[in-house]
């Protein structure tokens, strides 16, 4: 410690990280959301910051785009950070009709077309899943907040172009909705005996060809924010 992709000093990260792809949306849950923000690690600009919520200390950094990259960020905040719990804050294409821009889903599996598991060497096709306290207390965190949040199976995709019509596939098989990182975090999450879960929110409908402007991505996606705040003060009682 530090890592190749983390200069923060031993103890810098909160046991709760919430980790969003993108490094401006860290930046802005943790102006928007975090009391007294501190920049812990900006290698390669994934925005690391610690702060609190509600008075519990809470960390928020970016996983970058895709399985590797997650891998990478996940890895080293579980076994250099001592975090326990990563919550992923992700966009995603809503592969059902009834899936509304902006609203927001939970992975509580993650189907995907990457090897990241081959790893492990299992020898079984192993069926990533979401930590079930932090899914519980995501699902109870948006009851709270008066915000839907269906719960089922997302497709990690390893390309973002889907030149095989793999999605098609995954939306016959009744999956809500594509992205790129949950079935890795959850991978590493079971691995090493640590929590995770992936709450998206929806961007696109790949049904309806519906998207949301880059504004309106920016005030909508607070409801996922908000939800995955809740459950980092939940998972510290
Ligand atoms: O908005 P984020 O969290 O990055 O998530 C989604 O957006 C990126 C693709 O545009 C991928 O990382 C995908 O998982
Ligand atoms: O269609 C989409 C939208 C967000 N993220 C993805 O990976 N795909």
């Amino acid at each position: 410690m530090p890592t190749p992709h983390n200069n923060a000093a031993p103890g810098a990260f909160a046991k709760t990280v919430l980790m969003p792809g993108d490094p401006l949306r860290s930046k802005f849950i943790a102006e928007t959301f975090l009391e007294n923000p501190v920049l812990v690690n900006n290698v390669r600009g994934v925005q690391g910051y610690t702060g609190t919520y509600k008075g519990v200390p809470v960390s928020v950094m970016a996983s970058g785009m895709g399985m590797p990259s997650i891998g990478i960020y996940a890895h080293e905040l579980y076994t250099q950070y001592g975090v326990e719990n990563i919550i992923r804050v992700g966009s995603a294409g809503a592969m059902r009709a009834d899936l509304e821009l902006g609203s927001v889903v939970a992975g509580q599996g993650a189907c995907t077309n990457s090897s990241f598991a081959d790893q492990y060497e299992l020898g079984v096709h192993y069926a990533p899943i979401a930590d079930f306290d932090l899914l519980m207390a995501a699902v109870e965190s948006a009851r709270e907040l008066g915000v839907k949040m269906p719960v089922g199976n997302l497709y990690s995709s390893d390309t973002f172009y889907d030149a095989a019509g793999r999605n098609a596939r995954m939306q016959k098989m009744g999956v809500m909705a594509v992205e790129m990182e949950a079935a890795a975090l959850y991978c590493t999450a079971a691995y090493l005996g640590k929590r995770a879960l992936a709450i998206c929110s929806i961007s696109d409908n790949l049904v309806l060809g519906t998207e949301l402007t880059a504004d309106e991505r920016q005030t909508t996606f607070t409801n996922m924010m908000k939800i995955g705040l809740e459950v980092a003060v939940k998972m510290t009682k």
